[in-house]
């Protein structure tokens, strides 16, 4: 067992170096197995013959004295010992151990914000325990561990080429913060072998829990395979858009995503089946489906989620109206339109789902939203109102703009029209979309997301002078 303030962990090459322990040290380490209880008395042993030798640093580390943590003598079994008696020994440093260091501090960070100090002292606390030791191994060098071994079994859905991120980089912050606390079963995605695949084998295996990681399509496909199971999905976003977590209230950044999943609070919600597929966000037919399609992957990876505006802006110019049919429990709707969006559930940026301005996603309906601008000038403003009415609460007010809700819907066109369904061309009309009330369990964060109210630090020459004196809190 080493402490963690004498490694050094490089996620890229999959090694923990270990700082400043001479042969003398090592060998006077109590033994280690992993039957082996570590309890209070192993971690004092240890302690000790870390404290107690001071014999000349092993050169084999390759460090300069400078480099080496100064171990300072204490008194190893005092009756009231604490961590920061031996800091050096336990202490992260901004160098060796940047990622669960800024895993750290972007949870401080989080929490202050929200003024939960007592929620911080407890995941601090929680947090060092973890970090205090580390285990040095040639197989796996990445995996923190602690005293107790993981409680928890999930299956770790993994797409290597979502998003823009270093997803080596992104897999390693994501084990070291989950495999504490879960006996993670990961699961890459392949061209061949995408998530929906994976997720239901793991599904027919028994899987507790199922964790999926990349983009929407990524996300989507796991989710879709387990609506109707009960399972609980844990959603760590890595792609351009991240709407689906967006949608669902889910935090985008790996660090907030994980401390989500360690929560484990579930929350039922809706799902659909959009001619007999699972569906979590929505089915956009038109202008939307038109809009993926011209966002392709090489796009995406140059521009990110401009590929979807430069796309959006492209399909404006070529807008074209069709004969639409529309069919719910209760009524017939024949109408001309430019873009039809059947939501379960959209993020603020999937503007073409957002008539009715909030979409429940537990009332057991679906949104229906049509717009019929006549020309590009219309579809644009139509495009704004409808942003606004996502970011104001308020339902949108413009002639060529409407909305329904309903449990079950069918949708023809003609001529017959794109549909993408939850990111992913799926064919064309005609659609079924059914309703799927409490279909979904999902982990979700223990005190829903909050929407900035700005964002200014950073950006160039900036100077902020307020007319009135800010109010002291
Ligand atoms: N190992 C892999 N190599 C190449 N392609 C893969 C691999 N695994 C999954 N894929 C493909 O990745 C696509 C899904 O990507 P995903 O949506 O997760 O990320 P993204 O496209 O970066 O995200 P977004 O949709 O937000 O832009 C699927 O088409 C799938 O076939």
């Amino acid at each position: 067992m080493l402490p963690v303030g004498c490694s050094q962990i490089d996620y890229e090459a999959q090694k923990v170096f270990v700082l400043g322990v001479d042969r003398k040290q090592v060998e006077s380490l109590p033994a280690y197995n992993e039957q082996v209880e570590i309890d209070q008395e192993y971690e004092e042993n240890l302690r000790e013959a870390y404290l107690n030798v001071t014999s000349a640093i092993d050169s084999a580390v390759l460090l300069s004295e400078s480099q080496v943590p100064r171990i300072k003598q204490a008194d190893a079994r005092q009756a009231n010992y604490n961590y920061t008696q031996a800091a050096d020994l336990y202490e992260l440093s901004d160098r060796h151990h940047r990622v669960i260091k800024e895993y750290q501090d972007r949870l401080i960070a989080e929490h202050q914000t929200r003024q939960e100090k007592e929620v911080i002292d407890q995941l601090v606390t929680k947090n060092k325990s973890v970090e205090q030791l580390v285990v040095s191994s040639s197989t796996s060098s990445t995996q923190a561990t602690h005293k107790n071994k993981p409680t928890r079994c999930a299956c770790l859905i993994f797409n290597p080429v979502a998003g823009q991120s270093n997803s080596e980089q992104d897999l390693a912050t994501i084990t070291s913060l989950l495999e504490p606390e879960f006996d993670l079963d990961i699961r890459m995605t392949t061209p061949d072998k995408d998530a929906d695949e994976i997720a239901k084998e793991a599904v027919e295996q028994g899987a507790q829990i199922i964790i999926a990681s990349g983009g929407d399509g990524t996300l989507s496909a796991a989710a879709e395979a387990v609506v109707g199971t009960g399972i609980p999905l844990g959603v760590i976003s890595r792609g351009t858009a991240n709407a689906f977590a967006t949608a669902l209230g889910i935090p985008a950044t790996i660090p907030a995503a994980c401390q989500t999943i360690l929560d484990g609070k579930t929350r039922t919600v809706d799902a659909a089946y959009c001619n007999g597929r699972p569906m979590v966000l929505l089915a956009g037919i038109g202008f939307e489906a038109e809009t993926v399609k011209r966002a392709d992957r090489d796009v995406k990876n140059r521009f990110g989620m401009l590929a979807y505006v430069l796309a959006g802006i492209h399909e404006l110019r070529n807008l074209e109206s069709f004969e639409t049919r529309i069919e719910t429990e209760d009524k017939v709707i024949t109408l001309n339109a430019a873009a039809v969006t059947v939501a379960n559930a959209a993020p603020p940026t999937s503007v073409l789902a957002q008539g009715p301005a909030e979409l429940l996603v537990d009332d057991g309906l679906l949104d229906v939203t049509i717009v019929a601008p006549t020309n590009t000038i219309s579809a644009i403003a139509a495009a704004y109102n409808l942003l606004q009415s996502a970011y104001s609460g308020e339902v949108a007010d413009r002639p060529d703009t409407g909305f329904l809700r309903a449990r079950s819907i069918k949708i023809s066109t003609n001529p017959p029209q794109r549909v993408v369904v939850d990111g992913e061309l799926m064919g064309s009309t005609p659609i079924e979309v059914e309703c799927v009330p409490g279909g979904l369990t999902i982990i979700v964060p223990t005190v829903p997301e909050e929407l900035a109210e700005e964002k200014l630090d950073g950006l160039p020459n900036l100077q902020i002078k307020f007319k009135k004196p800010p109010v002291a809190n």
